[in-house]
């Protein structure tokens, strides 16, 4: 049988499993099928626990989106990732380093359960992001129809995101929009795809459409990229509190050359076993 736990940051789901103590690799269809809500056992993101090569780093994360594509970077599952390493006793540290392929995080435990990310900073070089733009800007003007242009702001936490400014969350148009940015022509990697509402200086609303993932209660890279942009366009303040579906997040970018810190919390619901004959018919 193969252990994984289930486990949510805000409703943002995830399959997690030991791949230090069990011999695993996943193919794409595997992947799907775990995420699967209907036939598998439901999750946003996959999440692989493995042990890290490199000098003084604890563990290797590896993240994979619902639609089976492996990702770079991903701020509830790291939230989760830390606490189910500690729960399953495979640190006892309270801060961990772990390595993501797009470099080195550290979350951090805290005694009253929630989780601090350093999440590293923010990239905006549209190559770094990738998007295809013929300069940097603060914003760019996306076309998303004959005729219909969107303002957005694009960056990389380590994963792209593009940010959009709307009057209301509830009423923005997160099914329509998601979908046509997250598959824009001009975002080589597809992208992750943020409706952003200020409330004030100090909080904001935020729907985002994932990567390969769809609508999510919760996204924490789309949290420190939504904050971060609207911190570059001098709307806020550097301590931020994100208000998405399924919680809050704190968000801290304290200049412009620091690191960014998400906060929250990280929960685990059930643990499972699956059978790996049925894995292996996939
Ligand atoms: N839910 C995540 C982000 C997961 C990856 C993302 N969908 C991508 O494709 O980059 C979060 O909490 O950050």
């Amino acid at each position: 049988m193969l252990k994984f736990s289930k486990m949510h940051g805000l409703g943002n789901d995830f399959v997690v499993i030991d791949a230090i103590h069990q011999d695993i690799s996943l193919t794409t269809a595997q992947v799907q099928f775990l995420a699967d809500r209907h036939r598998g056992i439901g999750c946003d993101q996959v999440l692989l626990v493995e042990k890290s090569q490199l000098e003084n780093v604890d563990f290797r994360y590896r993240i994979f989106n619902a639609d089976g594509g492996e990702v770079a970077q991903c701020g509830n599952g790291a939230r989760c990732f830390a606490q189910f390493v500690r729960d399953k006793g495979l640190t006892d540290k309270a801060t961990i380093a772990v390595e993501t392929s797009a470099g080195i995080i550290y979350p951090t435990l805290h005694a009253n359960g929630n989780i601090s990310v350093d999440m590293g900073q923010p990239h905006f070089l549209p190559a770094e992001v990738p998007f295809s733009a013929e300069e940097p800007a603060n914003t760019y003007m996306l076309t998303v129809a004959p005729g219909e242009q969107i303002e957005i702001a694009t960056l990389s936490m380590g994963n792209p995101h593009a940010v959009i400014l709307v009057d209301a969350v509830e009423t923005a148009p997160v099914d329509t929009l998601g979908p046509s940015i997250e598959s824009h022509p001009q975002f080589p990697e597809r992208v992750n795809v943020g409706f952003m509402q200020l409330c004030d200086r100090q909080t904001i609303k935020l729907r985002v459409f994932e990567r390969g993932a769809g609508e999510t209660s919760a996204c924490g890279t789309g949290a420190c990229a939504a904050v971060v942009s609207g911190i570059r366009r001098g709307l806020l303040a550097r301590q931020v509190t994100v208000q998405l579906k399924g919680g809050s997040l704190l968000i801290n970018w304290p200049d412009d050359d620091a690191n960014v810190i998400m906060t929250g919390p990280a929960t685990q619901v059930f643990d499972g076993e699956i059978a790996w004959a049925t894995l292996n018919l996939l």
